[in-house]
Order: C-alpha cells, then structure tokens, then sequence
C-alpha cells in the first residue's frame, strides 16, 4: 500500500462516552496528524484511560467517531485494530507462554514477515536487555522488565498509531531514554503516538504538544509553554501547579 502522509490521520470527533448511560467523556475532539506525537495529561479520573478503551474498540461510543486513516473503527474495527498498537500500563502477561512465544502471538496477530519481525525484535530485545530471556516465563520478570515486554511487542508491530499508557513508571532510566529514542524515531517514520502520562519531565524529551483533559473534557491543546500561557503559570511554576488548578476547576464544578 502507497503511504500517503495526508491521509494519515487519527480523528477523534465529539466522542461522548463511558460505562454506562452517564458520560465519562463528553464531546472529545482530537487530531494526530503524520508524525505527530500528543501527550494526553489530567488528574486521576479525567477519563485518560477511558479515551483509550474507546480508541481501541473496547468501550461503544454514545455519540461521536473515530477513524484512523480514514478507516471508521466503529465499520471497520478488524482493519482499524490492526493499524493500532498498545502499550498498557498494566502488563498483560499470558503466565504460561515464554518470551518467544509472547513475540510470536504478536507477529501471528499482526500478519507480519517472520524473518524481518524477528530481526526487528532481536534489536528490540537487545536494548531492553532481554535477549538472553527468550525461554523465560515473563510472568516471573519484574514489573519493569514487563512492560519493556510490551514496549518491545508494540514496536515490532509497525503498527501506524502507537496508544501508550502511563509507561514510565516502573522502567529503569537506560530503559525510558531508549522508550524515548523509539518514540522519536516513530515519529520520524510518521506515525501517530497518543500517550497517557503524569511524568512530564520524562515524556516533554519526546513529546510537545499536550492535551489536557479535565472532567471528561478537552480543556486545553498546545506546547507546555502555551499551557503555562493559558492557566496563567510563572515560567518558575512547576507544572504541579496546573494540577492544583485542574483541581479547584473540578471543587467548583
Ligand atoms: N470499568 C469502569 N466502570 C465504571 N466506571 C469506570 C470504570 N473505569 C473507570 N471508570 C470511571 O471513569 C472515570 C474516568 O476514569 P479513567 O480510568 O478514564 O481516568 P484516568 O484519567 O485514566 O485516571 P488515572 O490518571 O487514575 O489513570 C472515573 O470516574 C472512573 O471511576
């Protein structure tokens, strides 16, 4: 298939929903063009995770659309979810299946090149230091050593739009500067990255635009010096500020 830049797109379009018949989020607009990487930051409950679960099909939205490359995720969710690659930041680890065969679930699922998967994941491997692990059970790594399990697995995908969450806490710091290192590369090769996350000092080396959701809603989109413009920050704040201001918003709701 020809890559054309403009036509890929992630559109997120007055998306409105939640768990039940009360809206977690309401009328959600997002657009990550080609290349284009966007934190997605609020207080806990903002309904960061619940985007998500709507992103990759696992929450019906009440109203709105979302489409990848023109592709309609709610007409077409088997070819969309192939484009889409995730990174949790809760592990999900299949206790009986050893490293290689977390790796092979991921090459069948997403139809790749065996031959070129598996060189792709050697050097994946070998710079979360993991390559001498293949025959293990990850189910007894440590917390970090699996989420690099997860970083390893999405990246093999070439999948066009990465969704990440929260996945600083846990990675050592060799780990977060290579995460890093791959994000930035990704968005050379012109993918679309959304990332969940509170650790800003980690995710600014790779990402510069946020948007900040507050109740369920898009408040804010720009760099973290038109957000420091926007919620009247000092240049000296730190951005515990905007937090202790996305709060009193809520009290006063
Ligand atoms: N499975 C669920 N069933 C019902 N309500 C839920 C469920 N998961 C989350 N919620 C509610 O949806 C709202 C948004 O939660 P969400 O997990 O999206 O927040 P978040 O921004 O990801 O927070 P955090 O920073 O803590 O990860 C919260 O009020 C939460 O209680």
């Amino acid at each position: 298939m020809k890559k054309d830049r403009e036509n890929m797109t992630l559109e997120i379009s007055h998306l409105t929903g939640g768990y039940s018949s009360i809206p977690v989020i309401k009328d959600v607009n997002l657009t990550i063009a080609s290349g284009e990487a966007i934190g997605l930051i609020g207080l806990n409950g903002a309904g960061k995770s619940t985007t998500i679960k709507h992103l990759l099909g696992l929450l019906r939205p009440q109203a709105g659309k979302i489409t990848l490359n023109g592709i309609n995720l709610a007409e077409k969710p088997a070819e969309f979810k192939k484009l889409v690659a995730y990174i949790p930041e809760t592990p999900v680890i299949y206790p009986e299946l050893t490293l290689k065969e977390h790796l092979e679930l991921t090459i069948l699922a997403y139809q790749l090149d065996t031959d070129k998967a598996w060189e792709k994941a050697k050097e994946l491997l070998t710079m979360f230091r993991l390559a001498d692990k293949l025959d293990w059970l990850p189910v007894h790594f440590s917390k970090g050593m699996q989420q690099k399990v997860m970083i390893v697995a999405a990246f093999l995908t070439d999948a066009q739009l990465l969704v990440i969450d929260e996945p600083f806490t846990g990675l050592d710091p060799l780990a977060v500067a290579n995460f890093i290192g791959l994000i930035k590369e990704a968005q050379e090769s012109g993918k679309e990255i959304l990332m969940t996350t509170h650790v800003l000092a980690d995710a600014q080396k790779a990402i510069k635009t946020y948007a900040i959701l507050n109740q369920g809603t898009i408040e804010f989109t720009g760099s973290l010096d038109e957000i420091r413009d926007h919620y009247g920050l000092e240049a000296s704040d730190s951005f515990d500020k905007l937090y202790q201001l996305l709060y009193q918003e809520q009290k006063n709701a």
